[in-house]
């Protein structure tokens, strides 16, 4: 049963799951948050600026929500640790190397690295159905030309002129990821779901005439098809984040201490 739960990172996401946790007395708490250091901005939990100083305030999960860069830094120390890791910034896994010191750590750690479905829907269906063997797995990220500020999509398209759909990336769910650090985190989900790194097909997709970040995953297989297709609101102080991936962490968290998980 995981009761204290330590963060890392204090965004858009961060710091709607602490609020929320904390408008809920019967929830888990988080009881710290590592920051980048010399940032002091309202909290609901005691800030700290070191890993170490995070694994001191005995959390029984940690949940990583900074980005791919933070997860590769901190998260083998957590897991070497013993400590459960939620890790938002999954697609850190497309590096290989990464990949390799989060198990290592893991299984040092007699710990676990849990991969929440963030901002996509029906991963336990993918997930299920790969074991029974899964023929073509595609996965299609549809935001608008907003969401792909400050971001490789800039030196591809001219984001402000846009009037028509840009196709900024189609190819491997690895590249999807790391090419898009802050915004195709899913690629990973689905590919670690489904197929893997490089049999899972991916477009990301900018269009002016998106309201919102919309998610498609197509999958066929030895149960059947599977079409799904999320609209997603924007998480009100990032738009390249979908607010479902605040709630999707919220779930990942109560289901730690929850005695009926679903
Ligand atoms: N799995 C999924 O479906 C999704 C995953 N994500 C991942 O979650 C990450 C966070 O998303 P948001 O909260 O919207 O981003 P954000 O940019 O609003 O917040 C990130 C926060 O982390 C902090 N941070 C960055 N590096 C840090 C470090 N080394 N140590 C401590 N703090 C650090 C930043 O200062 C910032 O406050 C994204 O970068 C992305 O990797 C985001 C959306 C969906
Ligand atoms: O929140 C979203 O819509 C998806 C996202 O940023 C990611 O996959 O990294």
């Amino acid at each position: 049963m995981a009761k204290r739960i330590g963060l890392i990172g204090h965004g858009a996401i961060g710091k709607a799951l602490a609020t929320r946790l904390a408008a809920d007395p019967d929830a888990p708490q988080v009881i710290a948050i590592l920051v980048r250091p010399g940032r002091s901005d309202g909290a609901d939990a005691p800030l700290v600026d070191n890993v170490a100083a995070l694994l001191n305030a005995r959390p029984d999960l940690v949940v990583e929500c900074a980005g791919q860069q933070a997860a590769a830094q901190f998260g083998p120390a957590i897991l070497a640790a013993g400590i459960d890791l939620a890790v938002a910034s999954v697609g850190a896994l497309a590096d290989p190397a990464t990949e390799r010191s989060l198990r290592q750590a893991a299984e040092a750690g007699g710990s676990r690295i849990l991969v929440p479905a963030g901002a996509v829907a029906a991963i336990d269906g993918l997930a299920a159905a790969r074991l029974a063997g899964l023929d073509s797995v595609t996965y299609t990220s549809r935001k608008p030309p907003l969401a792909w500020r400050d971001t490789a999509a800039e030196s591809l398209v001219d984001l402000d002129a846009l009037t028509e759909e840009a196709v900024l990336y189609e190819g491997t769910a690895r590249e999807a990821s790391q090419m898009f650090p802050k915004n195709a985190n899913v690629a990973t989900t689905v590919a670690l779901a489904g197929i893997g790194f490089e049999a899972t097909r991916c477009r990301i997709v900018a269009d002016p005439h998106a309201t919102g970040n919309r998610h498609e995953v197509d999958a066929a297989g030895a149960f059947g098809t599977l079409a799904l297709r999320l609209e997603n609101l924007p998480s009100p102080d990032n738009p390249k984040t979908s607010f479902l991936t605040v709630l999707s962490l919220e779930r990942l968290v109560r289901n730690s201490a929850a005695a009926l998980v679903i």
